[in-house]
């Protein structure tokens, strides 16, 4: 029997729900450190299989070799796992990661390319809790790649219920993820603080306009910010609570402490991008509040009136 299709390197909520949606109909092996968070809800019992499908699950990276590899790692732990073990990689190499690299400030497909070089680079993202994911409840994902390959890639990781739709703009693909994370904390403190839909309403709009300012200097397409990996998923992440980084931001709002435990993107992000926004000359003073409440240097009443307080402009 032939190797595996998709290769899932990382077997947190993310990797295992995409291991399960994909197992029914694929040879799939997860790789994790340690053994899988399986997203609460997910069935686990054995369905029955074909011989072309099934989930291997394995601590031995050298068994998590496929034509595809899913990297479902947090992003300000992929850059270090890539320089140990990048050459060891094979396939095309997705990355499922939403956030900007705290000491590169670089998206996930900078952090492989450099690890990486020569590989087929793609990024599969937009919105999707990894419980919806792993119960086969209908999603709509983006997948970002400027290859050739990117259309057998799209078919390969395509189910009945997860629909991919395909775009050749990386960039503006994974700043969109990135940065809608940071936007939902500014969401979740705003209801936390107790300030009302209207006001999340307006952080979500203006703070979508200051996603797609800095997404366009780096390269863009704005088309692409209004897309599911942009706009798509700030709608999902900014009003539910099932979002870590919506939730963290309740917990910001309300004066109450988070457990460190949690993946939160948006936090290192909202660091990354109060670094990264002022040398590419653009304002982002809704992440730059972000970043400020997350590292303490601000209070919730003093966020809101620097934001209440910039001088009036044209929308
Ligand atoms: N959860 C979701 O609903 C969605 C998540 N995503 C994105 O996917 C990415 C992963 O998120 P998610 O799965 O939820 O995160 P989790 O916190 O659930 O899991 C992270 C996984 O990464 C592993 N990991 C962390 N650091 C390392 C390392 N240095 N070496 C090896 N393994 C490591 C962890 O291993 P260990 O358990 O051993 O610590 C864990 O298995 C994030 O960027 C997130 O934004 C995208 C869409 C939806
Ligand atoms: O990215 C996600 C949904 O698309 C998951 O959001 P959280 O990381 O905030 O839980």
């Amino acid at each position: 029997m032939s190797g595996p299709d998709i290769a899932i390197v990382g077997a947190g909520a993310f990797g295992s729900a995409l291991a399960l949606a994909l197992a029914p109909t694929r040879r799939v092996v997860l790789w994790g450190r340690n053994p899988p968070r399986w997203p609460a809800g997910a069935d686990l019992t054995e369905k029955p299989r074909t011989d072309d499908a099934g989930l291997t699950v394995t601590t031995d990276l050298a068994q998590a070799t496929a034509p595809i590899t899913l990297l479902a790692l947090p992003a300000q732990a992929l850059r270090p796992f890539l320089s140990q073990h990048g050459p060891a990689l094979s396939g095309a190499l997705v990355s499922t990661a939403k956030g900007i690299d705290l000491e590169t400030l670089e998206g996930p497909s900078r952090s492989i390319a450099r690890a990486c070089p020569g590989a087929v680079i793609a990024v599969l993202t937009g919105p999707s809790f990894a419980a919806d994911i792993a119960r086969g409840l209908p999603t709509a994902l983006t997948l970002a790649c400027a290859d050739p390959q990117a259309e057998a890639i799209q078919h390969a990781l395509a189910t009945p219920t997860l629909r991919l739709y395909r775009t050749a703009d990386v960039t503006g693909a994974e700043l969109g993820g990135a940065l809608k994370n940071v936007i939902a904390i500014a969401a979740g403190a705003a209801i936390g603080a107790g300030f009302g839909d209207s006001a999340r309403a307006a952080i979500v709009t203006r703070g979508f306009a200051e996603m797609t300012r800095l997404a366009t200097r780096l390269g863009a397409e704005a088309e692409t910010l209004v897309g599911l990996s942009g706009l798509g998923d700030l709608i999902l992440t900014s009003t539910s609570d099932q979002s870590r980084n919506f939730r963290y931001g309740l917990s910001l709002g309300r004066g109450q402490t988070f457990d460190a435990g949690v993946t939160v993107e948006g936090a290192a992000t909202a660091r990354a991008v109060a670094r990264l926004a002022p040398r590419v000359d653009v304002e982002m003073p809704v992440a730059s509040q972000v970043a400020a409440l997350s590292e303490g240097r601000t209070t919730i009443a003093a966020a809101l009136a620097t934001l209440l307080n910039r001088p009036l402009r044209e929308e």
